[in-house]
């Protein structure tokens, strides 16, 4: 078989060799001509599937290795009978691991702990629920709402409308356009005017569930509003003026870990052998480095929330990220490569439950403090 895959999708050749020649292409630009001879096409989210792309072309299945599917046209490809898989909860705790290192550098800025802030969580699917259940256990009040979801589902809910007023407003919904519960513009002017004059929004799902022109201005009017964004209406461009007002602005990376982003080609092959009635021979745990990449010890002397600071930074810097991209967008004369090439240059990162951290073995609160965030804790 002739499998054509987005030349950003890791372990290709591991999972894919034995099934079908493989030909890699840039995810961004790929066109019809690319599947002229392809039966499965391997895409991620930059690439729009739909009928322009797939019309006359041989390709049979298509699988992306994301959680997002809002760049693929479902419908068309019922209609041609064309096999589909993604990637659901691949990347979720890259995604909560990116908002726990946001809010540890929201509560150093104002000078508090996690448990002073109320985080509200819209859409409480694979990535929103762990959030709630790290949140929970670290002591964090929380508020949820998930219109297509149940409480035996999702755990406690109340309306969006309250789900506003909490300090911190954290999104996780698809982006979806049609529909009673559609998301486009879901955080619209009017919404925006809705939420506390200091609030922080944190947007790592889609750019376009937030109006972007209108979080702008609401920033612009209340100085003291703060918003910390992963996604960017019309990527791979992005409102400069918007990103130098952002506490926090990264490049579409919240998912970026290499245990996120291996686990999403392993969903895809999983679902590619379903299809085609191929025995499943590879597993992700073979190729996946060992856990335990980085320590962090603490002496029995570390006061309780800066040790879980220094721990969830130590696993992901998200200042770093930052950083990275402001000197990055500032020097650019292309804004759309630049965005790209920080997302395909982006550095090794692993997920929380994969940093060990040393606890004194008579410091049981730190250690439970430390479990609740996911980190794996060894007593010494
Ligand atoms: N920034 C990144 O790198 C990154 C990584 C992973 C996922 N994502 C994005 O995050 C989204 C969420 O991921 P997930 O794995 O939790 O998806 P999911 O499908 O498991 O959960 C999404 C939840 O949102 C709910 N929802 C839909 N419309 C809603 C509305 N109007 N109001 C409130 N809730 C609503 C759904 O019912 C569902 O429970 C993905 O669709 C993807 O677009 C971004
Ligand atoms: O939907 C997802 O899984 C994420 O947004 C994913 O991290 C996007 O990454 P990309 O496919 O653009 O590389």
């Amino acid at each position: 078989m002739h499998i054509v895959a987005d030349e950003n999708i890791p372990l290709l050749n591991e999972f894919f060799a034995d099934i079908g020649t493989i030909t890699r292409v840039p995810g961004r630009t790929m066109t019809a001509a690319d599947l002229a001879t392809a039966d499965i096409l391997l895409v991620r989210s930059v690439t729009r599937v739909d009928e322009a792309l797939l019309a006359g072309t041989p390709v049979k299945f298509v699988g992306t290795a994301t959680i997002g599917t809002d760049h693929i046209d479902l419908e068309y490809l019922q209609q041609a009978g064309i096999g589909f898989k993604s990637a659901p909860g691949c990347n979720a705790q890259a995604v909560v691991d990116y908002v726990l290192s946001a809010l540890s550098v929201l509560v150093d800025e104002r000078g508090l702990q996690f448990t002073d802030l109320s985080v509200g969580i819209v859409g409480v699917g694979n990535v929103g629920l762990l959030l709630r259940q790290r949140l929970e256990a670290m002591k964090v009040p929380v508020l949820a709402v998930d219109p297509l979801r149940s409480e035996e589902e999702t755990g406690p809910q109340v309306s969006l409308d309250e789900v506003l007023q909490a300090d911190v407003v954290s999104l996780h919904t698809p982006l979806t356009r049609e529909g009673e519960h559609a998301t486009y513009h879901l955080i619209n002017a009017e919404r925006l005017a809705q939420m506390k004059p200091d609030a922080c929004l944190i947007n790592s799902c889609r750019g376009a569930v937030v109006d972007n022109t209108a979080l702008l201005a609401h920033m612009q009017k209340h100085r003291d509003f703060e918003a910390i964004l992963d996604v960017w209406e019309n990527e791979p461009e992005l409102n400069v003026d918007l990103l130098q007002r952002c506490l926090l602005a990264t490049p579409h990376i919240a998912g970026y870990s290499l245990d996120g982003k291996m686990r999403g080609t392993e969903f895809v092959y999983q679902g590619l052998c379903e299809f085609f009635g191929l025995p499943v021979r590879r597993k992700l745990a073979q190729f996946l480095p060992e856990p335990g990449v980085k320590r962090v010890n603490f002496s029995d002397q570390a006061p309780l929330h800066q040790a879980l600071r220094t721990a969830i930074r130590a696993a992901y810097e998200i200042r770093v990220d930052d950083g990275v991209m402001r000197s990055a967008i500032r020097r650019s004369d292309n804004l759309r490569e630049t965005f790209d090439r920080l997302r395909s240059n982006y550095p090794l990162r692993r997920d929380i439950p994969t940093l060990r951290v040393g606890v004194p073995a008579k410091c049981q609160e730190l250690q439970n403090l430390l479990t609740s965030a996911g980190f794996d804790v060894r007593l010494k």
